[in-house]
């Protein structure tokens, strides 16, 4: 007989929550719950200070859902997606109305730092393409070369290219309980989310899992003393980018632009979610800026550079640099080989850690005049 919802949330009605005792088929947390053959995929919400917590509900709803006959595979993610002020999903609704359960709300607090990486900083962009993850690549070297002990964590849950732009194979090894060591490569410690979610996992469930997998990778992945743990951020500004820029403690955030308007709008709404969730704008970069002829030098503004200048003035944060269109960037990171690494001397990469310089400085806060000494 086919499985149905009924079977699930049966199943459910075992499951307790920690604080309360209740079950969790009747916390009107149990999100719409999908059935796929003998797939069922479903997230629980929570409140985002509750992931610790409720990471062994998670744990038992899958083992519970995987005892009923004829469920093959289960996958059940914790989605802090109702922040406060949006509509959980109908069917929650319903549930949480049908036994009387407070709705969630509250303010968010910020997520606890991780044990030796001091700083951690978000590269984000209004949308795909713009090239944020050469842009998190080469800023990530280029930190290095300024003397910084850098991490990456690819959290693009959508299209997780890290791996390929350091050029890694294979995958990060067990080195104690549940902890992974990061990969390496050029110096850095490198981890992403495509390491632990499936290439065929369906887009759908990639929003759902994000609480747990970044959980996951920031805390469980033996990082090591870190000055600057820069993230790959998924692009857009949904839910599942909200939730992450409220789970991460982040110390600033980078915005990738190109200069088209459209990307600008975008790019526009991207300072806007960092400001909402209280993450510091360390500024805009603006990406493919001009292109300039291999052949003859001839400099072309292709898209009418400057937008991300004039974008970053208007609203008040600091603008980075322009990242020229060029051939030797996009074969650099397409064949894993970030130019930063392996063309340091080219003026592509010396762009790259002008802005790593850039970024550098607003970590470390607006410079303070000396204090003057007074010899009496
Ligand atoms: N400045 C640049 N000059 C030339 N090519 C570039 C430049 N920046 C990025 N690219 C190329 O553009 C393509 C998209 O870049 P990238 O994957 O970094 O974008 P993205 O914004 O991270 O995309 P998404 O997150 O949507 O997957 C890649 O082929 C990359 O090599």
């Amino acid at each position: 007989m086919a499985l149905s919802q009924n079977d699930v949330l049966r199943a459910l009605e075992l499951v307790k929550l920690p604080a309360s005792g209740q079950s969790l088929a009747a916390s009107g947390r149990v999100g719409d719950i999908l059935i796929d053959g003998g797939k069922v995929i479903f997230a629980i919400g929570i409140d985002a200070t509750e992931a610790n917590a409720m990471e062994p509900v998670r744990k038992a709803a899958e083992s519970a859902v995987g005892g009923i006959p004829g469920v093959t595979q289960v996958l059940v993610g914790l989605t802090a997606d109702k922040a406060p002020g949006r509509p959980p999903s109908q069917a929650a609704e319903a549930r949480r109305q049908a036994h009387g359960q407070p709705g969630p709300g509250g303010p968010v607090p910020k997520a606890a730092g991780i044990p030796g990486v001091k700083q951690i900083i978000a590269v984000a962009s209004g949308k795909g393409g713009v090239g944020k993850s050469t842009t998190t690549a080469n800023l990530a070297v280029g930190l290095a070369t300024l003397g910084l002990k850098v991490g990456v964590l690819d959290a693009d849950i959508y299209g997780p290219s890290v791996p390929k732009i350091f050029g890694i194979t294979g995958k990060p090894r067990l080195v104690s309980g549940r902890t992974l060591a990061p990969m390496e490569a050029y110096g850095l410690k490198i981890m992403s989310i495509g390491f632990l979610i499936d290439e065929e996992t369906p887009m759908i469930w990639r929003g759902p899992m994000v609480i747990s997998a970044i959980t996951q990778m920031l805390r469980e992945v033996a990082w090591g003393d870190l000055d600057v743990l820069v993230v790959d951020m998924p692009p857009g500004t949904g839910d599942a980018q909200l939730t992450m820029a409220q789970q991460t403690p982040l110390a600033g955030a980078v915005i990738v632009s190109t200069p088209q308007d459209l990307a600008l709008l975008d790019a526009r709404r991207g300072v806007a979610m960092f400001k909402k969730v209280e993450v510091p704008i360390l500024g805009i970069v603006e990406n493919m800026s001009y292109f300039i002829c291999p052949e003859c030098g001839h400099r072309s503004d292709i898209f009418a550079h400057g937008g991300a200048r004039h974008e970053a003035e208007r609203l008040h944060v600091p603008f980075l640099g322009e990242i020229p269109l060029a051939m030797p960037i996009r074969e650099t990171s397409d064949g894993g080989r970030p130019i930063v690494a392996s063309d340091p001397d080219s003026p592509h990469a010396k762009a790259y850690v002008a802005l790593a310089r850039q970024v550098k400085a607003g970590l470390s806060g607006p410079a303070r005049a000396a204090p003057r000494i007074v010899i009496e």
